[in-house]
């Protein structure tokens, strides 16, 4: 968001941390203004006069863990966050990160409800590493070269919610049935096989970017 030519001011919310992290974010030479809020009572200024709130905030899942086992300690984080946008910027546009998407975004529906506030417009699951996935495994399987590839994906963000179509993909590569399968379970299980290779360090944040 540093780097984004669009964004004016970038505020920087957590419960902890964000002083460092907002220093090291403010010396990206893009115009953006930086600001590093934490801790609840600073909930309301981080949010103020927002066009667009991001939210990675909660658990991120261990080996051996599906993303529905972070439901409990993260619908009640989002839910948290989601009162307060509708407080303090409830025409914000609103990009749910923290799993299980599949159901963070549902709730952030529901709150938004209650006071009147929501937009199926303006409320978004960030689902586009499936995208990035699929594009990356199909270049890969049909040899052919990164730039101009389009793979659409449809459905949710786990498991096989996640959906890759890969027979309208372009360039048209004609691969076999049994490839096509391979890429599909590969796209699905590709938070999982990021989750196990980083052995309880957390989950994907690099190929995210
Ligand atoms: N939709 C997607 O494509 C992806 C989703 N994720 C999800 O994003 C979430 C975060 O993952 P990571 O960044 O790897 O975890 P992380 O542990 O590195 O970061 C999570 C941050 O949330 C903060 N936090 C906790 N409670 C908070 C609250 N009430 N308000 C604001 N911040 C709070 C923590 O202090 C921490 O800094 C997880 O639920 C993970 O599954 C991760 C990667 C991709
Ligand atoms: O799999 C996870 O836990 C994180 C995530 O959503 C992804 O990498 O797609």
């Amino acid at each position: 968001m540093k780097l984004n030519p669009l964004v004016s001011q970038l505020a920087l919310y957590d419960i902890a941390n964000t002083p460092g992290v907002a220093a090291d974010v403010s010396h990206v030479n893009s115009r953006a203004e930086v600001a590093g809020y934490v801790g609840e009572e600073q909930l309301e200024k981080a949010l103020e006069g927002c066009d667009l709130v991001i939210i990675p905030a909660g658990l991120p899942r261990k080996p051996g863990m599906s993303r529905d086992d972070l439901f409990n300690i993260n619908a009640g984080i989002v839910k948290g966050l989601c009162s307060a946008i509708a407080k303090y910027c409830p025409t914000a546009l609103v990009n749910m990160i923290s799993n299980p998407v599949n159901s963070t975004v549902p709730i952030a529906a529901e709150v938004f409800k209650e006071p009147g506030t929501y937009d199926e417009k303006k409320l978004f699951g960030v689902t586009t590493l499936d995208v990035v996935r699929a594009k990356t495994f199909y270049t890969e399987k049909a040899k052919i070269n990164f730039a101009d590839v389009n793979v659409p994906v449809v459905g949710g963000h786990a498991g096989i919610t996640i959906l890759p179509l890969f027979s309208p993909a372009t360039p048209k590569a004609n691969l076999a049935e049994g490839d096509i399968k391979v890429l599909t379970k590969r796209t699905q299980e590709g938070g999982t096989e990021v989750v196990e290779a980083k052995a309880g360090k957390g989950s994907a944040t690099l190929s995210v970017a």
